[in-house]
């Protein structure tokens, strides 16, 4: 007989939105995503001293479809020039699994867009339950000044796939304009040459 794979429970701490444990941890600063903001030249004042951006706190399953990966990020307030900070975004590497964001603390927005072309945004308040459907890549900003906190869950087997995201971005940026959050075109979607 195969073993059973046993229940389990993490506890989600929601002041601070860390997990216990604390699983799989991934930190990214600015010099891990410095090619993704828009003003370069504010990129290069800030990485001196390197802001951390944002914190994943990943439950560790095993990644196939029969589990369901889940997550906490913890994404700063902060800007990169008026360009809010926000997540890398990916698409899954298996393009049609879906994911689940709940919104614990803070606030902010869910940027989504398709390979052919069409974009979509969330605002994000505590209680948001957001779904990002098969095919949509992803990414969150912070537009608040407090820390982000969301919930996510999506199947074991989806995989990241950074692609053209990593070069041009998503179709728009989030910026702040008189104290606002507006988003407004991305000048360098479409452009990676396809
Ligand atoms: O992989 P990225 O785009 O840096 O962002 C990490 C995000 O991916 C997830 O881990 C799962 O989609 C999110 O919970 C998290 O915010
Ligand atoms: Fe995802």
């Amino acid at each position: 007989m195969t073993e059973k794979f046993m229940p389990f429970v993490t506890e989600l701490d929601f002041a601070t939105g860390k997990l216990n444990p604390e699983g799989h941890v991934i930190t990214r600063n600015l010099s891990h995503m410095k090619d993704m903001y828009y003003d370069q030249e504010a990129v290069r004042q800030l990485l001196g001293q390197n802001p951390l951006i944002y914190v994943v706190y990943n439950v560790v399953v095993p990644e196939t479809a029969a589990h369901i990966q889940h997550c906490v990020t913890i994404l700063y307030p902060g800007k990169v020039g008026n360009e809010y900070f926000m997540t890398k975004g990916h698409y899954h590497e298996v393009l049609d699994r879906a994911e689940i964001y709940f919104c614990l603390k803070g606030k902010g927005q869910l940027l989504m867009q398709t390979q052919d072309g069409a974009f979509a945004s969330i605002d994000m308040v505590p209680g948001s339950v957001a779904y990002v459907a098969p095919e949509w890549a992803h990414r969150t900003v912070n537009t608040g000044d407090e820390p982000f906190v969301f919930f996510a869950a999506y199947p074991g087997d989806a995989g990241h796939n950074y692609g053209d995201i990593e070069t041009e971005g998503f179709a728009k940026l989030s910026v702040e304009q008189n104290g606002e959050a507006v988003l407004v075109d991305n000048p360098r979607y479409g452009k990676a040459g396809k």
